[in-house]
């Protein structure tokens, strides 16, 4: 069998390590109520050889290259409509996916970010991801309040998923190698009502609170409303960066409350 081409601007940096490989697929835990995996972006498919084999889910694989999906469609000539030839940022999930399943990959760099707002829109059908990013990247999904890599996606994706670092890799295992360490990260569904607060203002004060992160929150969130109707709250004049997912939940109750 031909090898696929390796193309930058599809991100394709192939892994080689075996058992990098067979670490990230038994990172799955099909016990938390799934049946289904999506791979993104199988490539010549180092995952997906140990996807198949586990039959406690049934594994389905989408890839944005023409010459990937040739070759797996010959590797795997039983997948049938399980190969997907697509664009995983455009996937209509509903249509394909209508139940709970869980996302694994070994993502694309270059839309690192896309991928994981994706899920977040997602969220309700997307109860696990298992995957490797840039290293970086992985690490902020991750990051705990104080440090510089908690930001945005940090308290989204937490907001939702209990996150959890679990390896690094080095840029030996793939060929050809990228220019950055990379990082694998378990992202797990938590208690759907874990976000009891109004859901769209928690998303502005998150977003406005960072934008000027070296600003306290009072003054970061004067693009929200005025400062004298912002209610008298300890947490207005921290940083961003030292508020927990659960102190931005109560702070938006305490700005809904005294907006009203
Ligand atoms: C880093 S490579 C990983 C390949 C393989 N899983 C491995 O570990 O060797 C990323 C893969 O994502 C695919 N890809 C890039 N953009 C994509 C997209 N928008 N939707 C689906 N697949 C994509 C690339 O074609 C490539 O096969």
């Amino acid at each position: 069998m031909t090898v696929v081409r390796a193309k930058k601007h599809l991100g394709q940096h192939f892994l080689t390590d075996k058992n990098t490989a067979k670490r990230i697929v038994n990172a799955l835990r099909p016990e938390k109520g799934f049946d289904k995996v999506l791979e993104v972006g199988p490539g010549m498919g180092i995952l997906s050889d140990f996807l198949l084999e586990d039959k406690r889910f049934e594994s389905w694989l989408i890839d944005l290259d023409i010459e990937s999906v040739e070759f797996l469609k010959t590797k795997y000539p039983s997948l049938d409509k399980r190969l997907i030839h697509g664009d995983f940022l455009l996937l209509d999930f509903a249509s394909v996916f209508p139940g709970p399943l869980a996302i694994i990959g070994n993502f694309p760099y270059n839309i690192s970010s896309q991928i994981l707002f994706k899920v977040l829109e997602h969220r309700h059908q997307v109860i696990e991801l298992v995957g490797m990013f840039q290293k970086e990247v992985a690490e902020r999904c991750a990051a705990k309040p104080g440090g510089k890599d908690y930001g945005i996606l940090s308290v989204f994706l937490q907001a939702y998923y209990d996150i959890a670092y679990l390896f690094t890799v080095k840029a030996g295992a793939f060929n050809p190698p990228p220019k950055v360490l990379s990082g694998v990260i378990r992202l797990e569904r938590n208690s759907i009502d874990r976000l009891a607060c109004n859901e769209n203002l928690f998303q502005k004060i998150v977003k406005a609170g960072f934008n000027q992160r070296r600003k306290t929150l009072r003054n970061a969130l004067s693009v929200i409303a005025d400062k004298a109707r912002m209610p008298n709250h300890p947490f207005l004049d921290l940083r961003a960066e030292r508020l927990s997912v659960d102190d931005f939940i109560e702070l938006t109750n305490e700005i809904e409350k005294s907006l009203k």
